[in-house]
C-alpha cells in the first residue's frame, strides 16, 4: 500500500465511516477533455474516499460519463492528473483500473448478446479459467444475483440478448460486484436503475448501502435525484463540463440540487388536471395474448395512458404488438391511426448508429421531407433544428454522428423522431432512460400539450412519478392486465399491491 501524501488526506465525506483520515481511492486533478469543438470537461477535480458513496448529478451532456470513463481508464484526459491511493498513475488504462479494483457499470449496457450470462461474467473476470470455468462463473453470478435481487428470475445460462433490458441491467450490476481473485474497491454505477422498476431499484440501492457500509466505494450517477439524496454520502454536481457544487449529501435537498444543475428552474410539477371524462374517438384497443378474463387496454384520441407494474411483465410486449399491428389486422388488437415508437432500449431498437443526429430524427417523417424522389437535406435540417431548439439537444452540429451525443441527448433525439412525425399514436417504452430532470419536465409538458391537440400516448414507465401525467394506468403482472387505475386513485402502494397481488 503506498504512503499517503499530505495533500491527499481529506476531512470531508469518507472519514466518517472510520473516524480517521483516509486516503482517497481515486483522485482526478484538473481533468480536461475535448471532443473536437466540444469541451466535455474543463479542469475537473474529483475524488472518492474508501467506504464512501459519491453521488454525481448534472444535466444531459454535463460531462458525468466522460469523467467516469477517466476513472475507469477507458478515456485518457487531455491534461490533468489521476492519483490512485496516493500514487500518480501516468499510464492509466482499463486493465490498470481493473488491477486496482475499479469496476464500472456504464449506461450503455455492454453484455455480449450472443453469450450466456455465465459467459458474459467470464469476460470481465479473467481469473475464471481452467476446467469447469463455465460452472464456476455460473455459480458466482447466480449467487450475486440472488444476493442483490433475490427474486430476479434469471438463469446463468440464459442468453443475454434474450433478456429484457431491465434484466440485462441486473446482470451488469451483479457482474460488477462479483467476487473473484480480482480486487474490488470502487464500483461506478452510471444510471444503474434506469431500466429497473421501483421494487428492483430499491433492492439494488439497499445492496449499495451494504457494500459501502462494509468499506467499499461507489460512484452513483442518477437523474432520479431522490436516489442520490437518500443513498450518497457526498454529492458532486456537474454543469457544462465543470464541478459546480460538492458537499455532504445531507446538506442538499432536491431544490438545491436542481438549482445547482441549472436548467429546470421555473418548472413546476405537472398541475394535476382532472382525468378526462369525455373521450375522443377510439385509437387503440388491445388484449395481451395471455389475458383470459376479457380485460383489455383501451385508448382514445387525446388520452395519455400509463402502463405500470414490475419491469418485464408484458408492458413492452404489448407496446410492440400494438406497433406491429398498426396498418394490418392482428387478433385482439385494433389500431386506428399511424403509430410511432420511442424505444427505451435505444442501443438495440432505436438508434441508427451510422447515421447523423438529423437523419435519426428525420427517418419517421420521410414523406414530408421528400423533394421529388429524394430526401431534401434542407427540410431534414429544418426539422432537426426545430427539435434541437424545442427540447435542447446539446451539440454544436446536428449533422454529427448520433453517438457524439451523451446518452440522455440520444434519447431526446428519439423523442424528436416520434413527436416530429405525423403519428397520431405515440408508444413510449420507458422513454426517459437517462434524460435529465429539466428535460423530463419539458417533455412532460410537451406530451400533455400534444395530447390536448388529440394525440394519444401509451406510456410504459418504471418511474412511478411519471404516471401522474397519465389519465389512467394499466398495471401488468405476468403478461396480463391486473388493474386499471384512474389518476385520482393512483398511488405507489396501489401499484405495488396490484403488481404483487394474487389477481393473476
Ligand atoms: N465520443 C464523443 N464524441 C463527441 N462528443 C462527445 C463524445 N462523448 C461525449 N461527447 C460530448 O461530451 C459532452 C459530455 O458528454 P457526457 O456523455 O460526459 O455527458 P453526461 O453528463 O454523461 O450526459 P448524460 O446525462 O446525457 O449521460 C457532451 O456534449 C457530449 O456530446
Amino acid at each position: 500500500m503506498p504512503q499517503a501524501n499530505a495533500d491527499i488526506i481529506r476531512l470531508d465525506g469518507a472519514e466518517k465511516h472510520f473516524g480517521a483520515v483516509n486516503v482517497d481511492i481515486i483522485r482526478l486533478d484538473g481533468a480536461e477533455k475535448h471532443f473536437g469543438a466540444v469541451r466535455a470537461l474543463s479542469g475537473v477535480d474529483f475524488h472518492v474516499g474508501a467506504g464512501e458513496c459519491v453521488g454525481l448529478v448534472g444535466h444531459n451532456g454535463a460531462g458525468k460519463s466522460t469523467l467516469m470513463h477517466m476513472v475507469a481508464g477507458t478515456l485518457v484526459p487531455d491534461s490533468g492528473k489521476i492519483v490512485v491511493r496516493g500514487v500518480t498513475e501516468d499510464n492509466f488504462s482499463v486493465p490498470r483500473a481493473q488491477q486496482l479494483g475499479i469496476r464500472c457499470v456504464f449506461q450503455e449496457l455492454s453484455l455480449c448478446p450472443n453469450l450466456s450470462v455465465a459467459e458474459n461474467t467470464r469476460i470481465n473476470h479473467s481469473s475464471l479459467t481452467g476446467f469447469g470455468w463455465r460452472r464456476k462463473a455460473a455459480d458466482l453470478i447466480a449467487a450475486k444475483l440472488d444476493e442483490i435481487f433475490p427474486d430476479h428470475g434469471i438463469s446463468a445460462f440464459d442468453i443475454a440478448g434474450d433478456l429484457s433490458i431491465g434484466r440485462r441491467q441486473m446482470v451488469e450490476v451483479a457482474r460488477a460486484f462479483t467476487l473473484t481473485q480480482d480486487p474490488l474497491d470502487l464500483v461506478i454505477l452510471d444510471e444503474p436503475t434506469s431500466s429497473l422498476d421501483a421494487h428492483t431499484a430499491g433492492q439494488l440501492l439497499a445492496f449499495v448501502r451494504r457494500f459501502v457500509a462494509g468499506g467499499g466505494s461507489c460512484i452513483l450517477i442518477s437523474h432520479v435525484l431522490g436516489e442520490v439524496l437518500q443513498n450518497a454520502d457526498r454529492i458532486v454536481v456537474m454543469r457544462d463540463g465543470k464541478v459546480v457544487a460538492a458537499d455532504a449529501a445531507k446538506s442538499f435537498d432536491r431544490d438545491r440540487l436542481v438549482t445547482a444543475m441549472g436548467g429546470a428552474e421555473g418548472h413546476q410539477k405537472a398541475a394535476t388536471e382532472t382525468a378526462k371524462t369525455v373521450a375522443g374517438p377510439l385509437r387503440v384497443r388491445a388484449r395481451p395474448t395471455r389475458q383470459q378474463d376479457g380485460k383489455e387496454l383501451v385508448a382514445h384520441a387525446g388520452e395519455i395512458i400509463g402502463l405500470a407494474g414490475l419491469a418485464g411483465h408484458g408492458q413492452t410486449d404489448l407496446l410492440l404488438a400494438i406497433f406491429n399491428a398498426a396498418g394490418r389486422a392482428k387478433a385482439g388488437i385494433e389500431v386506428t391511426a399511424p403509430v410511432a415508437l420511442v424505444a427505451g432500449d435505444r442501443q438495440s431498437d432505436g438508434i441508427f448508429p451510422q447515421w447523423s443526429i438529423s437523419e435519426n430524427i428525420g427517418i419517421r417523417s420521410l414523406a414530408r421531407l421528400r423533394s421529388g424522389f429524394l430526401i431534401s437535406p434542407q427540410r431534414e435540417a429544418e426539422l432537426a433544428d426545430f427539435w434541437q431548439k424545442k427540447i435542447g439537444i446539446r451539440t454544436p452540429d446536428m449533422t454529427n454522428n448520433i453517438f457524439s451525443l451523451s446518452g440522455g441527448n440520444q434519447q431526446k433525439a428519439l423523442f424528436a423522431r416520434a413527436l416530429g412525425s405525423d403519428a397520431r399514436i405515440v408508444l413510449m417504452d420507458d422513454p426517459m432512460r437517462g434524460v435529465d430532470i429539466g428535460t423530463k419536465l419539458e417533455v412532460y409538458d410537451l406530451v400533455r400539450e400534444e395530447a390536448r391537440k388529440g394525440r394519444t400516448f401509451l406510456w410504459y414507465t418504471t418511474e412511478t412519478e411519471e404516471l401522474d401525467n397519465c389519465d389512467h394506468v394499466y398495471v401488468f403482472k405476468n403478461g396480463r392486465i391486473v388493474a386499471n387505475l384512474r389518476r385520482d386513485e393512483l398511488t405507489e402502494e396501489k401499484i405495488i399491491q396490484s403488481s404483487f397481488g394474487d389477481a393473476a
